[in-house]
């Protein structure tokens, strides 16, 4: 390396020829073959694809529900074995939270259970991240009485009080309406500008993908392989226009795009 050059960044998370799939004894079903790719710490990376091609089967296997039949994932080197605190998940449902919780008592709950925190630290720190996520006038709220998109920002809240090394999500946006969807983009992007997490997201809308990605992994339909790794505009709205265009050539060479969705 010449002298002063900057030290290459560490790969957080390696994920090393893997191939996930289903099965009985009678059926299986491939849902990824030998994906490869890493994550660094700070990126905001995205999988992106069509339906089916094993974008949450993935996310599952980086969780650790799921073990590759082929292939390794390592974070910080070590093979993922098991779901662990240091990777926590949002999922699309709105129904995550416990709806017998309020929403302090949510985003308590897995630093009490997992981190064993005293509950006055759980609380002191659940609140910061309720305050972040702009919902510190709802702190205690039960889960009906809001909003999607206020309980997609509790999930978010509950995931990142745990301060994991990468926060991943699954289409947690998809299921609201589209301004909603879009204010959340935003509010993502203010919080990771305020504190530099990893994030690790799922979509199969490209503009979604171009807006929040720093990093974005194109995958072929399924069963999922690498189609290409792209790397993410600074600014979406500047000149996100050729890199939708590109994806949209990847994943559906010879057609038009159609608005990125
Ligand atoms: N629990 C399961 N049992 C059997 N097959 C499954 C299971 N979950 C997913 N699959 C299959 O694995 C493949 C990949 O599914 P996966 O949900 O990971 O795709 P995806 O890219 O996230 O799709 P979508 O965008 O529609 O959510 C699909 O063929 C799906 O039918």
């Amino acid at each position: 390396m010449p002298v002063g050059a900057p030290a290459p960044q560490a790969s957080l998370l390696t994920v090393d020829g893997v191939t996930l799939q289903y099965g009985t004894r009678s059926v299986v079903v491939r849902a990824t073959y030998r994906v490869s790719f890493e994550v660094r710490r700070g990126d905001r990376f995205i999988l992106l694809g069509p339906s089916g091609c094993g974008k949450s089967t993935l996310l599952k296997a980086v969780g650790g529900y799921l073990a590759p039949t082929e292939g390794e994932i390592r974070l910080h080197g070590e093979v993922i074995r098991r779901p662990n605190p240091d990777r926590m998940m949002v999922f699309q449902e709105f129904d995550q939270l416990l709806p017998w919780k309020t929403v302090l008592q949510n985003v308590m709950f897995p630093m009490i259970v997992k981190r064993k925190l005293r509950a006055s630290e759980a609380k002191d720190r659940a609140m910061a991240y309720i305050v972040k996520v702009g919902l510190k006038e709802f702190a205690n709220a039960y889960p009906h009485t809001l909003s999607g998109g206020m309980k997609q920002r509790v999930a978010i809240a509950r995931g990142m009080a745990m301060e994991p090394d990468i926060l991943l999500m699954d289409e947690p946006f998809a299921a609201l309406d589209a301004l909603t969807r879009r204010r959340m983009q935003e509010e993502l992007l203010q919080l990771w500008g305020g504190t530099n997490f990893t994030l690790m997201f799922v979509t199969h809308s490209i503009q979604e993908a171009v807006i929040l990605g720093n990093r974005i992994l194109v995958l072929s339909p399924h069963p999922g392989q690498v189609r290409a790794e792209l790397r993410g505009v600074k600014d979406f709205h500047a000149d996100g226009g050729p890199l939708v265009e590109r994806i949209h050539q990847l994943l559906f060479p010879g057609t038009e795009t159609t608005g990125g969705h």
